[in-house]
Protein backbone atom coordinates (compact mmCIF):
# COMPACT_ATOMS: atom_id res chain seq x y z
CA UNK A 1 0.00 0.00 0.00
CA UNK A 2 1.39 3.77 -0.42
CA UNK A 3 1.37 6.23 2.71
CA UNK A 4 0.21 9.75 2.42
CA UNK A 5 3.54 11.07 3.77
CA UNK A 6 6.38 8.26 3.05
CA UNK A 7 9.19 7.60 0.54
CA UNK A 8 11.40 4.66 -0.07
CA UNK A 9 14.75 3.89 1.82
CA UNK A 10 17.46 1.46 2.25
CA UNK A 11 15.86 -1.37 3.43
CA UNK A 12 17.08 -4.94 5.52
CA UNK A 13 18.48 -7.13 3.54
CA UNK A 14 16.30 -10.47 4.40
CA UNK A 15 12.49 -11.14 2.85
CA UNK A 16 10.11 -8.31 3.94
CA UNK A 17 5.92 -8.70 3.52
CA UNK A 18 3.18 -5.57 3.04
CA UNK A 19 1.95 -3.34 5.72
CA UNK A 20 -1.30 -5.12 5.61
CA UNK A 21 0.50 -8.60 6.65
CA UNK A 22 2.81 -7.54 9.13
CA UNK A 23 3.27 -8.09 12.48
CA UNK A 24 5.84 -5.38 12.96
CA UNK A 25 6.09 -2.44 10.81
CA UNK A 26 9.35 -0.06 10.67
CA UNK A 27 9.01 3.51 9.47
CA UNK A 28 11.98 6.05 10.19
CA UNK A 29 11.38 9.68 10.83
CA UNK A 30 15.06 11.57 9.73
CA UNK A 31 14.37 14.75 11.77
CA UNK A 32 16.20 17.21 13.90
CA UNK A 33 14.66 20.33 14.03
CA UNK A 34 14.78 21.42 18.06
CA UNK A 35 18.32 19.31 18.59
CA UNK A 36 19.80 21.52 21.46
CA UNK A 37 23.13 20.18 21.27
CA UNK A 38 24.82 17.65 18.37
CA UNK A 39 23.09 17.64 15.64
CA UNK A 40 22.49 14.52 13.00
CA UNK A 41 19.67 12.72 14.26
CA UNK A 42 18.26 13.51 10.41
CA UNK A 43 20.41 10.59 9.70
CA UNK A 44 19.28 8.07 12.23
CA UNK A 45 16.66 5.82 10.26
CA UNK A 46 19.22 5.27 7.46
CA UNK A 47 22.22 4.49 10.08
CA UNK A 48 20.10 2.32 11.97
CA UNK A 49 19.11 0.15 8.42
CA UNK A 50 22.22 0.50 7.54
CA UNK A 51 24.15 -1.16 10.93
CA UNK A 52 21.83 -4.00 10.36
CA UNK A 53 23.08 -5.04 7.51
CA UNK A 54 26.13 -6.03 9.98
CA UNK A 55 24.10 -8.13 11.55
CA UNK A 56 22.86 -11.85 11.56
CA UNK A 57 18.86 -12.35 11.61
CA UNK A 58 19.65 -15.46 13.81
CA UNK A 59 19.10 -14.93 17.35
CA UNK A 60 21.37 -16.96 19.06
CA UNK A 61 20.48 -17.07 22.53
CA UNK A 62 16.50 -17.24 21.20
CA UNK A 63 17.26 -20.06 18.64
CA UNK A 64 15.01 -18.00 16.03
CA UNK A 65 15.47 -16.29 12.90
CA UNK A 66 14.12 -13.17 12.39
CA UNK A 67 13.91 -12.96 9.12
CA UNK A 68 11.20 -15.39 9.09
CA UNK A 69 8.79 -12.87 10.75
CA UNK A 70 6.34 -10.99 9.46
CA UNK A 71 8.10 -7.14 9.17
CA UNK A 72 7.40 -4.35 6.50
CA UNK A 73 9.44 -1.49 6.23
CA UNK A 74 7.64 1.41 5.07
CA UNK A 75 10.30 3.93 4.48
CA UNK A 76 10.64 7.53 5.87
CA UNK A 77 8.39 10.06 6.97
CA UNK A 78 8.73 13.26 4.74
CA UNK A 79 9.62 15.82 7.66
CA UNK A 80 9.02 19.32 8.09
CA UNK A 81 12.05 20.69 8.35
CA UNK A 82 12.07 22.49 11.60
CA UNK A 83 8.77 21.71 12.58
CA UNK A 84 7.98 19.18 15.41
CA UNK A 85 4.77 19.59 15.85
CA UNK A 86 3.67 19.45 11.98
CA UNK A 87 6.32 16.25 11.90
CA UNK A 88 4.71 14.37 14.32
CA UNK A 89 1.68 15.27 13.09
CA UNK A 90 2.61 13.43 9.75
CA UNK A 91 3.95 10.86 11.64
CA UNK A 92 0.13 10.18 13.82
CA UNK A 93 -1.16 10.35 10.69
CA UNK A 94 0.37 7.70 8.87
CA UNK A 95 0.46 5.04 11.79
CA UNK A 96 -3.75 6.02 11.99
CA UNK A 97 -3.56 4.85 8.01
CA UNK A 98 -1.40 1.95 8.76
CA UNK A 99 -3.87 0.60 12.02
CA UNK A 100 -6.77 0.96 9.17
CA UNK A 101 -5.65 -1.75 6.77
CA UNK A 102 -3.55 -3.42 9.84
CA UNK A 103 -5.05 -3.30 13.22
CA UNK A 104 -2.89 -5.66 14.41
CA UNK A 105 0.58 -4.21 13.51
CA UNK A 106 2.96 -2.94 16.30
CA UNK A 107 4.55 -0.09 14.71
CA UNK A 108 8.66 0.51 15.25
CA UNK A 109 9.60 4.02 14.51
CA UNK A 110 13.47 5.01 13.99
CA UNK A 111 14.41 8.61 14.75
CA UNK A 112 14.81 10.83 14.44
CA UNK A 113 14.55 13.06 17.90
CA UNK A 114 12.55 12.26 20.74
CA UNK A 115 10.01 15.04 19.71
CA UNK A 116 8.44 13.18 17.34
CA UNK A 117 7.24 10.04 19.83
CA UNK A 118 4.24 11.96 20.57
CA UNK A 119 2.96 11.13 16.97
CA UNK A 120 3.16 7.31 17.36
CA UNK A 121 1.54 7.64 21.03
CA UNK A 122 -1.27 10.19 19.54
CA UNK A 123 -1.97 7.83 16.90
CA UNK A 124 -2.10 4.32 19.07
CA UNK A 125 -3.59 5.51 22.04
CA UNK A 126 -1.65 3.55 24.80
CA UNK A 127 -2.56 3.24 28.87
CA UNK A 128 0.89 3.58 29.54
CA UNK A 129 4.15 4.77 28.19
CA UNK A 130 7.34 3.31 29.61
CA UNK A 131 10.52 4.89 28.36
CA UNK A 132 14.13 4.34 28.61
CA UNK A 133 16.12 8.14 28.79
CA UNK A 134 18.95 9.96 30.22
CA UNK A 135 16.74 12.85 30.35
CA UNK A 136 12.86 13.41 32.10
CA UNK A 137 11.58 15.21 29.62
CA UNK A 138 8.95 16.87 31.26
CA UNK A 139 10.04 20.26 30.93
CA UNK A 140 6.77 22.33 29.76
CA UNK A 141 8.56 24.39 26.91
CA UNK A 142 12.39 24.26 25.96
CA UNK A 143 13.92 27.04 23.68
CA UNK A 144 10.70 28.32 23.48
CA UNK A 145 9.49 25.34 21.62
CA UNK A 146 6.81 22.93 23.91
CA UNK A 147 7.17 20.41 20.96
CA UNK A 148 10.80 20.28 21.62
CA UNK A 149 12.50 16.63 22.40
CA UNK A 150 12.71 18.00 26.02
CA UNK A 151 9.21 18.09 26.39
CA UNK A 152 7.90 14.98 24.95
CA UNK A 153 7.10 12.99 28.32
CA UNK A 154 5.39 16.37 29.51
CA UNK A 155 3.19 16.37 26.59
CA UNK A 156 2.16 12.33 26.49
CA UNK A 157 1.21 12.94 30.09
CA UNK A 158 -1.03 15.67 29.37
CA UNK A 159 -2.61 13.07 27.47
CA UNK A 160 -3.89 11.19 30.68
CA UNK A 161 -1.37 8.43 29.77
CA UNK A 162 0.75 6.14 32.74
CA UNK A 163 3.92 7.21 32.56
CA UNK A 164 7.47 4.80 33.96
CA UNK A 165 11.01 6.34 33.47
CA UNK A 166 14.32 4.14 33.75
CA UNK A 167 17.82 5.24 33.43
CA UNK A 168 16.81 8.63 33.85
CA UNK A 169 19.86 11.26 34.99
CA UNK A 170 19.32 14.56 33.85
CA UNK A 171 17.03 16.98 34.41
CA UNK A 172 15.62 20.30 36.32
CA UNK A 173 13.86 20.77 39.54
CA UNK A 174 10.92 21.90 38.12
CA UNK A 175 11.00 19.00 35.79
CA UNK A 176 11.32 16.49 39.17
CA UNK A 177 8.53 18.48 40.85
CA UNK A 178 5.72 18.03 37.60
CA UNK A 179 7.12 14.26 37.89
CA UNK A 180 5.90 14.35 41.81
CA UNK A 181 2.95 15.63 41.29
CA UNK A 182 1.79 13.91 38.51
CA UNK A 183 2.56 10.05 39.96
CA UNK A 184 5.07 10.08 37.43
CA UNK A 185 7.46 7.42 38.87
CA UNK A 186 11.38 7.54 37.62
CA UNK A 187 14.48 5.32 37.95
CA UNK A 188 17.64 7.51 38.24
CA UNK A 189 20.31 5.30 36.13
CA UNK A 190 22.25 4.99 39.89
CA UNK A 191 19.68 3.15 40.99
CA UNK A 192 18.16 1.43 38.20
CA UNK A 193 17.94 -2.78 38.16
CA UNK A 194 15.66 -5.41 36.74
CA UNK A 195 13.53 -5.31 40.04
CA UNK A 196 13.22 -1.47 40.32
CA UNK A 197 11.99 -2.02 36.45
CA UNK A 198 9.53 -4.98 37.58
CA UNK A 199 8.64 -3.32 40.45
CA UNK A 200 7.01 -0.39 38.62
CA UNK A 201 5.81 -1.68 35.26
CA UNK A 202 3.66 -4.64 36.69
CA UNK A 203 0.87 -2.07 37.90
CA UNK A 204 0.92 0.13 34.89
CA UNK A 205 -2.16 -0.52 32.74
CA UNK A 206 -2.54 -2.02 29.17
CA UNK A 207 -1.31 -1.75 26.26
CA UNK A 208 2.27 -0.18 26.66
CA UNK A 209 4.15 1.87 24.84
CA UNK A 210 7.89 1.29 24.56
CA UNK A 211 10.17 4.20 23.63
CA UNK A 212 14.20 3.79 24.11
CA UNK A 213 15.95 7.02 23.76
CA UNK A 214 19.27 5.98 22.79
CA UNK A 215 21.06 7.86 25.08
CA UNK A 216 20.06 6.44 27.97
CA UNK A 217 22.69 3.97 27.23
CA UNK A 218 26.05 4.42 28.36
CA UNK A 219 28.17 6.82 26.34
CA UNK A 220 30.41 4.38 24.89
CA UNK A 221 27.52 2.37 23.76
CA UNK A 222 26.17 5.81 21.62
CA UNK A 223 28.65 8.38 21.20
CA UNK A 224 26.49 9.62 18.35
CA UNK A 225 22.86 11.30 20.07
CA UNK A 226 21.80 15.03 20.20
CA UNK A 227 22.03 15.23 24.07
CA UNK A 228 24.56 12.39 25.40
CA UNK A 229 25.15 11.84 29.21
CA UNK A 230 27.72 9.51 31.14
CA UNK A 231 26.28 7.18 33.75
CA UNK A 232 24.14 5.22 31.71
CA UNK A 233 23.02 2.03 31.11
CA UNK A 234 24.12 -1.47 29.75
CA UNK A 235 23.30 -3.40 27.01
CA UNK A 236 21.84 -6.04 28.53
CA UNK A 237 19.56 -4.15 31.03
CA UNK A 238 17.68 -2.98 28.70
CA UNK A 239 17.41 -6.16 26.89
CA UNK A 240 15.87 -7.75 29.87
CA UNK A 241 13.36 -5.04 30.29
CA UNK A 242 12.15 -5.55 26.67
CA UNK A 243 11.93 -9.58 26.96
CA UNK A 244 10.08 -9.06 30.46
CA UNK A 245 7.31 -6.73 28.27
CA UNK A 246 7.46 -8.91 25.41
CA UNK A 247 6.18 -11.53 27.90
CA UNK A 248 4.08 -10.06 30.69
CA UNK A 249 2.76 -6.96 28.34
CA UNK A 250 0.50 -6.06 25.59
CA UNK A 251 2.97 -3.47 23.29
CA UNK A 252 0.87 -0.81 21.32
CA UNK A 253 4.37 0.68 19.82
CA UNK A 254 8.15 0.71 20.20
CA UNK A 255 10.71 3.08 19.33
CA UNK A 256 14.14 3.71 19.34
CA UNK A 257 15.00 7.59 19.09
CA UNK A 258 18.03 10.16 19.46
CA UNK A 259 20.27 8.27 17.08
CA UNK A 260 22.57 10.33 15.37
CA UNK A 261 25.97 10.64 13.31
CA UNK A 262 27.20 11.29 9.89
CA UNK A 263 29.58 7.79 9.54
CA UNK A 264 27.95 5.22 8.20
CA UNK A 265 29.11 2.29 10.74
CA UNK A 266 28.80 4.52 14.11
CA UNK A 267 28.88 2.68 17.45
CA UNK A 268 25.72 4.19 18.39
CA UNK A 269 23.72 2.77 15.08
CA UNK A 270 25.06 -0.90 15.40
CA UNK A 271 23.58 -0.58 18.82
CA UNK A 272 20.10 0.50 17.72
CA UNK A 273 20.41 -1.90 14.97
CA UNK A 274 20.91 -5.03 17.68
CA UNK A 275 18.54 -3.23 20.04
CA UNK A 276 16.14 -3.50 17.10
CA UNK A 277 16.88 -7.35 16.16
CA UNK A 278 16.34 -8.15 20.05
CA UNK A 279 13.13 -6.17 20.12
CA UNK A 280 11.58 -8.43 17.07
CA UNK A 281 13.03 -11.07 18.71
CA UNK A 282 11.69 -10.79 21.82
CA UNK A 283 7.90 -9.74 20.37
CA UNK A 284 8.01 -12.96 17.71
CA UNK A 285 9.46 -16.15 19.98
CA UNK A 286 6.49 -15.92 22.43
CA UNK A 287 6.22 -16.47 25.88
N1 LIG B 1 15.64 15.87 26.65
C1 LIG B 1 16.73 16.44 26.38
N2 LIG B 1 17.54 15.95 25.53
N3 LIG B 1 17.01 17.54 26.99
C2 LIG B 1 18.16 18.23 26.74
C3 LIG B 1 18.13 19.45 27.49
C4 LIG B 1 19.44 20.08 27.36
C5 LIG B 1 19.72 20.93 28.53
N4 LIG B 1 21.00 21.49 28.46
C6 LIG B 1 21.21 22.33 29.53
C7 LIG B 1 22.51 23.01 29.44
C8 LIG B 1 22.61 24.03 30.50
N5 LIG B 1 23.82 24.76 30.36
MN1 LIG C 1 14.37 11.82 25.35
MN1 LIG D 1 17.47 11.76 26.26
Amino acid sequence: MDFLYTYETLKLEFPLVEPEEAKFVLLGVPFDGTTSFKPGTRFGPTLIRHATLNLESYILDYDIDIAGLPIADIGDIAVIAGDAKKTAERVRETIEELKRVNPEAIPITLGGEHSITLGPVEALNPASYVVFDAHLDLRDQYEDNPYSHACVARRISELGVNEAMFGIRSGTKEEVEYAEENGIAWVHARDYDFDAFVELVKPLPEPVYLSIDIDVFDLSLVPSTGTPEAGGLAFWDIIEAIEWLAENKKIAGFDIMEVAGTELGDVTALTAAKLLFYFIGAMGKGP
